[in-house]
């Protein structure tokens, strides 16, 4: 092995010496790659006298001139063609293994960041990669195995309710006359149900937990009626929240349906906290699990949360109104759809800078950075908040004693701690005892829901974050650990309005202020701020004012007719989807 690699050297540099005789060298090329290069070309030389026979005209033109041939024997060499060293006695393997080795997979830092932070986007709410894997791989897996129903499948019972956009039933499968009558429930809806049936099936698949167990939607089109969606669901239990906020014994009765018994313990504040701190915290989890799948529900209010005796929680009804962020479907819709007893302040999920919903690949695309940019789940967190607030106060939970909440707080800009101050002095027996109910364990049940109903969506705690609230821990704030305490530390720390936070370090840069320390003093402050120019109200101003106004109204309502248009395009892609009977 030796004598062979020896006389592989020798070789090697023999061809080097009378190449380098013959031709300079191509001058970038190093010592060892010229000595490739020197062998290449040999073989090349050799190849192309053995085996390519070229035109007689063309040799004696080249052995004239000499360019030609170089020209050619250049573009070969430089192409590389021939047949590889394993093939060809090259000899010159000890050159070869002295070359640079090329590498394989060179893990570097910021390659490995940037793997890091592509990983993170994929996978970061509404999720980019899950969605990829659900709608190609899950959805389409389901639709193989899944049972499917028409419309003589079932037996109409009970209606249980009639909404603007359809009407609920409880029905029973007219096949199986062993099954319960009336096991299911079934919804005809007019042009919301596909948007439905597009949401229950992304929540069957994501979070199954969080809403009514769904079973079955499909289109069906008859002559008298034209086109109708039918839906289909398990029956979940007779009662809504609202149903049992209703009654004279809330929380107790719900207290009883969730653990199946009634208490040993004596009737009082500490006792309804709990049970209030149950449901809140079964209904979060289930909004925790919409959000973060990307869907926002927009009509959360109790009489879309059932309680599922089946499993003993509270779910989610009536996807309608909801918007897929993953996708972009039903990003608008139309305003009539909002509650406005339960709806936030904002009226809009997304900025209404922004009213079109991109093409699906964009919005999947785009889903995280849109998420965070306008945090479309605060919308629900809002309502969750009234709702928490109605179980507090026994007078919230009509209709018009919530309208005059709503006004009363409108009056004190959305701020529940005016709010408060406004009431609490005048307050009745029953409304001191439901500030006394959220004051418990050091006022964290207070501070719960001042951080879910506030005015700016960005204040507004997540439903993961308020699942995180020491709120939720049964023992009380008294009894917090060490790392508990930490936590609420933090949780405040997120929710602090940093507007006020800027102002506190203006008004402390002003105090440390002074001609020998630096920092400006008040009167600085005061300077500067009087840099901002005074506005003036002028006739002229107003009618300039107006004129903006109706501009921009204008170009709204353009850009909505044109989103109307495009809705109609980009919802074809996504309803294609949706079973229709044969
Ligand atoms: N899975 C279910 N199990 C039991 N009851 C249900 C189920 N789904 C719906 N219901 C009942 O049907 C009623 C109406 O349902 P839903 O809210 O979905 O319909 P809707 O037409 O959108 O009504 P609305 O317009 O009033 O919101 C609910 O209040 C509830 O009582």
């Amino acid at each position: 092995m030796a004598t062979v690699a020896a006389g592989g050297v020798g070789i090697g540099v023999a061809k080097l010496q009378a190449h380098s005789s013959a031709k300079p060298t191509t001058p970038f090329l190093g010592k060892k790659l010229r000595v490739r290069y020197s062998n290449y070309e040999s073989q090349a030389r050799t190849r192309s006298r053995a085996n390519v026979s070229y035109p007689k005209q063309l040799l004696v033109l080249a052995s004239q001139g000499g360019l030609i041939i170089d020209a050619v024997r250049d573009l070969f060499v430089a192409v590389g063609v021939g047949l590889p060293c394993t093939v060809m006695e090259c000899g010159d393997m000890i050159y070869r293994s002295t070359l640079p080795k090329p590498s394989g997979l060179t893990v570097t830092v910021p390659g490995a960041l940037l793997a890091l932070g592509t990983l993170s986007y994929l996978w970061a709410t509404p999720g980019v990669a899950p969605g990829f894997f659900d709608m190609f791989v899950l959805a389409f897996v389901e639709r193989l195995f899944r049972p499917t129903f028409r419309k003589d499948d079932f037996v109409l019972g009970k209606k249980l309710g009639e909404g603007a956009f359809g009407v609920v039933y409880r029905v029973s499968l007219a096949k199986k006359p062993s099954s319960k009558e009336g096991d299911l429930v079934l919804k005809k809806a007019t042009e919301y149900g596909a948007v439905e049936i597009w949401m229950n099936e992304r929540v069957r698949r994501a979070c199954a937990n969080s809403c009514a167990d769904f079973v079955y939607g499909f289109l069906e089109t008859s002559a008298k009626k034209g086109g109708e969606y039918w839906l289909i669901w398990r029956f979940e239990g007779a009662d809504t929240l609202a149903d049992l906020m209703q009654s004279r014994e809330f929380p107790y009765n719900v207290e009883t349906m969730i653990l199946g018994e009634v208490q040993d313990f004596p009737k009082g504040l500490e006792r309804e906290n709990r049970i209030i701190q149950t449901i809140m915290r079964q209904f979060l989890f289930a909004l925790d699990g919409l959000h973060s799948t990307g869907i926002v529900h927009r009509d959360i209010k109790p009489q879309n949360v059932i309680f599922s005796e089946g499993s003993r929680t509270f779910k989610i009804i009536d996807l309608g109104a909801a918007a897929d962020l993953r996708v972009g479907i039903n990003y608008i819709p139309k305003e009539f759809l909002l509650d406005p007893r339960y709806a936030a302040p904002e009226q809009y999920i997304m900025s209404t800078q922004t009213p079109s919903a991109p093409s699906a690949p964009v919005a999947t695309a785009l889903s995280p950075v849109l998420w965070q940019m306008n945090l479309p789940d605060r919308f629900d967190i809002y309502s969750s908040g009234l709702i928490f607030l109605q179980m507090a106060f026994p007078a919230l939970r009509s209709d018009s004693g919530l309208i005059q909440f709503n006004r009363q707080l409108k009056r004190c800009d959305y701020d529940l701690v005016v709010w408060r101050k406004s009431v609490e002095p005048r307050a009745g027996a029953e409304m001191r005892r439901g500030f006394e109910l959220l004051d418990l364990d050091g006022g964290i049940g207070w501070e719960l829901l001042t951080s879910m109903v506030r005015y700016k969506a960005r204040q507004r705690t997540s439903a993961k974050a308020a699942l995180a609230h020491p709120y939720f821990d049964r023992e009380g704030l008294l009894a917090l650990s060490f790392m508990m305490k930490l936590r609420l530390q933090f949780f405040r720390a997120t929710q602090q309005d940093y507007g006020e936070a800027a102002k506190w370090v203006t008004r402390l840069m002003a105090k440390s202020g002074t001609e020998q320390d630096g920092g400006f003093t008040e009167a600085q402050l005061q300077e500067l701020r009087e840099i901002e120019p005074r506005k003036k109200a002028s006739p002229q101003r107003n009618a300039l004012a107006s004129a903006l106004r109706l501009q921009r109204k204008m170009i709204r309502t353009l850009n909505e007719s044109m989103d109307e248009l495009n809705q109609r395009r980009k919802s074809l892609w996504w309803s294609k989807w949706i079973p229709r009977e044969e």
